[in-house]
């Protein structure tokens, strides 16, 4: 977790705290008779009295410590009404459906459509005004909202994965709800909660503001009612009258705020994880000219990525040097964790914090990628450097047709008229063997080799010389992957492009590449020419992968170099 959020987490729970322990121990402190006069019978002196009045000091904070059990204990009481029965509620439809969550969700809908204020009247005309009728008008108004975000969010967890795994072996419900439905939904509970808190206390400051409370029921919004009654917003006396209940109301807010947005943070993996990317700022960019000439379009030196493992930066990838040159295809192959995708992202300088890495120089076309700027190095990425991203076939955005994907892979960098970027449509379609009836089709009327080759064409669309291929065939069955694999081939070679080819199907990357990588552990073990490997690698590690290929004999080696 950041520590910046445990700071706001913190000054949050200290701010509560501070607010609690005002709202129970203030009104024990401060003398019985200031805090009596409070009420609808107090009356403030002449604004010419307010400054400097001890006495009168005396009395607004009295108060206001007897207005902030009221405004706590409803914000409190309505949060764990509200969210209980909204939480149950979200839950057990969420999980059982059928005609329980239809109803539900058509009351829910009536819900969320009735008028706040006239409720309160009526209901206040029926029980007569006081706190109780506050809890239960706003608690009306909130669960319906909560129910209807933890339903949500059970919906989500029941259709995933794990739970249709765990029925699939037959786990009855009390087993789904204790595994993995409430541990699921529980942590949606507490920001609700937090959230909840926040909404009531300031519903009950309005409402109380708007003299729709029991009169004799000191709280910070009937404070804020009295004050206005009697003038106090046109007088000196707002500031004593006014500042502080509105100080007192936004010091809890924020408090409940700051807790909230902790707590989000610490349920959520996601938001965790998360943390904002450095700036990357102009730099002078000096041509290794010596690179140049000898051909070489990549080249990496001495590079480590570290993540922080058990509390300590551990290194993903281990001092990896390795080049491209002009027109040829390195092969990176290795198993799962061995390092072959973080090398690629670090290469398009695309690793996500909390990645460290430590590398002599990032060499593309002679110049270190490492000293680019954000705009510059975005210029490289998709324009300069095609890339083709692990599983990038599945996510091709579904709501969007094939040519607009395509027109925004060119738009990302360049503008065309809209004739010259039609034809470069057509032209990046029929390159990867995509016949033109499919521009306006959506990525699920194609089948998973047709979405491939649309993930093809958009790397391919502005140009580049050189193309980093992640994968490319995962997830596609046996003869689309040697169509895909024939295809990159083909323009490839065509094209000339110089190209890093990753994958863990020693096979597929024998038949491609003419230089070889193996990783295993973060380090490059293993390389030198394709064919050479192949044939008479003696390292271990590249021997196993060879002979695990599983074909016969005779076959192996027609498969491993029969290109
Ligand atoms: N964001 C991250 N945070 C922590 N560790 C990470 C992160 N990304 C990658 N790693 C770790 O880095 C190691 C290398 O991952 P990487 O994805 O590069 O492997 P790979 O060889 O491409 O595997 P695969 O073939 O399964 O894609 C793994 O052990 C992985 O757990």
């Amino acid at each position: 977790m950041r520590k910046s959020t445990k700071i706001i987490g913190m000054s949050g729970v200290a701010m509560a705290a501070a607010m609690i322990l005002f709202a129970v121990f203030g009104p024990l402190l401060i003398p019985h008779d200031a805090y009596e006069q409070s009420g609808p019978s107090f009356q403030p002196p002449s604004a010419g009295h307010w400054l400097g009045t001890n006495d009168m000091g005396q009395d607004i904070l009295a108060e206001l410590a007897v207005g902030a059990r009221t405004s706590l204990f409803i914000g409190i009481a309505t949060a764990v009404i509200a969210t209980f029965i909204g939480g149950m509620i979200g839950v057990f439809s969420g999980y059982f459906g059928g005609w329980f969550e239809t109803l539900m969700m058509r009351f829910i809908d009536v819900v969320l459509t009735l008028p706040f204020l006239p409720l309160m009247l009526v209901i206040a005309v029926y029980i007569g005004p006081g706190a109780f009728t506050q809890i239960l008008v706003i608690t009306l108004v909130m669960w319906a909202g909560k129910a209807r975000q933890i339903r949500a969010q059970t919906l989500s967890i029941k259709g995933a994965g794990p739970v249709l795994a765990a029925k699939s072996m037959g786990a009855g419900h009390f087993y789904l709800f204790k595994k993995h439905i409430l541990p699921g939904v529980f942590p949606l509970f507490i920001p609700q909660f937090v959230g909840a808190v926040n909404a009531a206390i300031l519903l009950e400051s309005s409402l109380s503001f708007l003299g729709m409370s029991d009169p004799l029921m000191k709280s910070w919004g009937s404070i804020l009612y009295y004050a206005n009654n009697r003038s106090a917003f046109l007088t000196e006396a707002w500031m004593w009258w006014i500042i502080p209940p509105g100080i007192c109301i936004v010091l809890v807010v924020l408090a409940f705020s700051f807790i909230g947005y902790y707590l989000e943070e610490k349920v959520n993996p996601r938001l965790r994880a998360y943390v904002p990317a450095r700036k990357r700022p102009k730099q002078d960019i000096v041509v290794r000219e010596d690179l140049l000439e000898k051909n070489m379009v990549l080249r990496i030196d001495g590079m480590t990525v570290k993540y922080p493992k058990k509390g300590r930066y551990t290194p993903v990838v281990s001092d990896v040097s390795l080049y491209v040159n002009e027109g040829e295809v390195m092969g990176i192959v290795g198993e799962s964790g061995s390092g072959k995708t973080t090398v690629a992202s670090a290469i398009i300088q695309q690793l996500k914090e909390p990645a460290r890495m430590e590398v002599e120089g990032i060499y593309f076309e002679g110049k270190d990628l490492q000293r680019f700027s954000d705009e510059e190095i975005r210029q490289v990425r998709g324009n300069q450097i095609g890339y083709i991203a692990q599983a990038a076939m599945n996510a091709l955005n579904p709501v969007i047709s094939i040519e607009k994907q395509l027109a925004e892979a060119v738009g990302a960098h360049y503008k065309l008229p809209a004739a010259e970027l039609s034809r470069r449509i057509d032209e990046a379609l029929l390159q990867v063997g995509l016949e033109l009836k499919w521009r306006r089709a959506f990525p699920h009327q194609l089948s998973g080799g047709m979405r491939q080759r649309v993930v093809i064409a958009m790397a391919l669309i502005n140009r580049p010389k050189f193309v980093i291929a992640d994968e490319p065939t995962t997830g596609l069955d046996v003869m689309v992957q040697v169509e895909i694999l024939e295809l990159l081939q083909k323009l490839q070679r065509e094209l000339n492009l110089s190209m890093i080819f990753i994958s863990h199907d020693l096979p597929a990357v024998l038949k491609i590449t003419d230089r070889l990588a193996v990783m295993k552990y973060g380090y490059i073990v293993d390389g030198g020419a394709s064919l050479e490997l192949a044939e008479h690698s003696t390292h271990p590690y590249t021997r196993r992968l060879i002979d695990s290929i599983p074909l016969l004999t005779e076959k192996k080696q027609e498969a491993v170099v029969g290109r």
